[in-house]
């Protein structure tokens, strides 16, 4: 039976540069060589590489996916290095300027331009599917590209797909190392502008990824293809019952719904198990209930926050591999015996696991292990908050001064926008609050 189709979004810098680490992974896994062509010996009668690939009468496949960036270098890149073969030509869109890190310059000056461009090769991609599932979009909230331009676009895809499931990996500003100093006003003013069009949000911040890298992976010196690798296991296990056969194999819908009890509180914690170099993996035993407690561990978090602060609305658990639904059972009753392991009094209970027989794939010369198993957990927890509290205080100092806002002003940003999106931050940080006292 063919599989519900997903078009992939990627914006701006962050946003293309996912891109390739995405794409290398889901070549491996779905057997499709850089150029396109089936490797000898594998087929595509199970379908499964439908989900992201459409494949031509003459076998050639063609990722659903659109590429944006306001400038031409990082695009240019792909259109040149080992892939430039796979994607279509048509399907990566550049512009001639940046946005200079400026939110309003993405959104209202030079990204308006090119909008109008980037719907209509989403729609053709979209006249290509059978039978649309929604679209994953990737980004950084701290870019002008990224927290702009995907804000219109949102609003685009709204406009001309309803409710088709919009799910968006961001970028998030680590909380120290911020190579934009206006960061704070990009993703505040995004995250105001595109909550109300968004299904999921899953953020990630470098710096805890970075300390990922460092810590378990021993990769001191990441470049960004580092953590970019990392999130592709994460978006390729999301998206893996969408694809692989399983034996508790969930939707997208089916997890969305177990997700977000409320649409606003839509921004699920990620973590993953297990983060294992190659030279650490012989030594160490992997059993189902070391990889599950190992997502409650903060150190396995792609956002810094303290979840023993918190209390979980749902935990979503997506194991891959050769993993038994007993076992995974077993562990989650002693889980939930766990005092440091909170959950709301209206979900005591809030588990959901989705098992798929495909382990996850390895990358030559990435930084991950090959490993017979592994989890990812998706849960939405009410710590995150505390990352939304930073945010709104670096914001709030700046704004105060009203710091850099001529710049916003000059791109034709209406300056009460600043103070619409403030309060609609602390309304979100308020929503949290009052899940955790509730
Ligand atoms: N994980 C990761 N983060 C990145 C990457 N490239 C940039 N970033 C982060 O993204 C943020 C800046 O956003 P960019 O994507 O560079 O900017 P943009 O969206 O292209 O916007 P403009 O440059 O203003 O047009 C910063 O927080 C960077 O640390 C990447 O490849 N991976």
């Amino acid at each position: 039976m063919s599989k519900r189709e997903i078009i992939q979004i990627h914006i701006g810098q962050a946003g293309v540069q996912m891109a390739s680490a995405c794409w290398e992974l889901y070549c491996l896994e779905h057997g499709i060589q850089v150029d396109g062509q089936l490797y000898p010996g594998y087929d595509t009668a199970d379908h499964s590489s439908d989900t992201f690939f459409s494949i031509t009468g003459s076998g050639q496949a063609v990722p659903r996916v659109v590429m944006i960036d306001l400038e031409p270098t990082v695009i240019d890149e792909i259109r040149t290095n080992y892939y430039r073969k796979l994607f279509h030509p048509s399907s990566l869109i550049t512009g001639k300027e940046d946005a200079a890190n400026n939110y309003a310059r993405g959104r209202y000056t030079i990204g308006k331009e090119m909008l109008d461009l980037a719907l209509d090769r989403v729609r053709l991609t979209a006249d290509d599917c059978h039978s649309l599932q929604g679209f994953i979009l990737f980004r950084a909230f701290g870019g002008g590209t990224g927290s702009g331009f995907t804000t219109s676009l949102l609003e685009g895809l709204s406009a001309d797909y309803g409710k088709k499931s919009k799910l968006d990996f961001a970028v998030y500003p680590a909380p120290r190392i911020s190579p934009v100093i206006v960061e704070p006003y990009n993703a505040v003013l995004t995250t105001h502008g595109s909550i109300e069009d968004e299904d999921v949000c899953f953020v990630m911040d470098n710096e805890a990824v970075y300390d990922i890298l460092d810590r378990k992976l021993d990769t001191p010196r990441p470049t960004y293809t580092n953590p970019n690798r990392l999130l592709a296991q994460v978006v390729s296990a999301v998206t893996a019952s969408l694809r692989f056969e399983g034996a508790t194999n969930v939707s997208l819908e089916e997890f969305q719904t177990n997700l977000v009890p409320y649409p606003r509180i839509h921004f699920p914690l990620v973590t993953y198990a297990p983060f294992i170099s190659a030279t650490k993996a012989l030594h160490e035993q992997l059993s189902i209930a070391q990889l599950t407690n190992a997502c409650f561990e903060p150190a396995s978090q792609m956002v810094k926050c303290d979840t023993r602060k918190g209390k979980y609305m749902s935990c979503c658990l997506l194991y891959r591999g050769d993993v038994s639904p007993t076992d995974v059972n077993n562990v989650i009753n002693s889980i939930k015996g766990k005092r440091s392991i909170q959950f709301v009094d209206w979900s005591p209970t809030g588990f959901k696991v989705g098992i798929n027989y495909m382990p996850p794939t390895t990358v030559p010369g990435g930084d991950l292990a090959a490993v017979t198993r592994a989890v990812t957990m998706l849960s939405n927890t009410t710590a995150i908050r505390e990352p939304w509290e930073r945010l709104l205080h670096k914001y709030t100092m700046m704004y105060k001064k009203r710091s850099f806002v001529h710049h916003y002003v000059g791109e034709g940003m209406e300056e009460n926008e600043f103070q619409e999106a403030k309060e609609d931050l602390g309304a979100l940080i308020m929503d949290y609050k009052e899940v955790d006292s509730g």
